[in-house]
């Protein structure tokens, strides 16, 4: 699985400076990062609303959207998918409710 997201983002990365008439990761690029937190934004919406209707195959189709305009907007920011499964990595065991107690004090 992680060797998809890893060539998707090697992809994303290779393609943000070629014609952007002839990709769409260079045309999102060209329009800033704004943009791209805006699409990243829009897909959110449709997964939510693809979930709220029970639409599967609508709901794989939005969240594999987000994934990747997720991956324009980490590569943007110079990060990468591995920041990200770190991250979850260090978070591994924890429970969502105890950190979220710790956080109250
Ligand atoms: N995985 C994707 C991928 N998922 C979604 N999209 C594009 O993301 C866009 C999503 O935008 P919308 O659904 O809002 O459609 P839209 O209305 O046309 O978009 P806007 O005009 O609002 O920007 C569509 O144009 C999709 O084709 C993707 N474009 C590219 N990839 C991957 O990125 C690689 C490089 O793509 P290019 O840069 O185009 O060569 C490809 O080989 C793929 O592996």
């Amino acid at each position: 699985m992680s060797d998809i997201l890893e060539n998707l983002e090697s992809t994303i990365r290779q393609r943000r400076d070629a014609d952007p008439s002839a990709s769409y990761v260079a045309s999102l690029t060209g329009k800033g990062r704004a943009k791209m937190a805006e699409k990243l934004g829009e897909e959110a919406v449709e997964a939510v609303i693809a979930a709220v209707q029970d639409d599967k195959a609508g709901m794989t189709g939005e969240a594999a959207d987000l994934v990747f305009h997720l991956l324009v907007l980490l590569a943007d920011m110079d990060l990468s998918i591995d920041d990200v499964l770190a991250e979850l990595s260090r978070r591994e065991g924890l429970s969502g409710l105890d950190e979220k107690a710790a956080r109250k004090g």
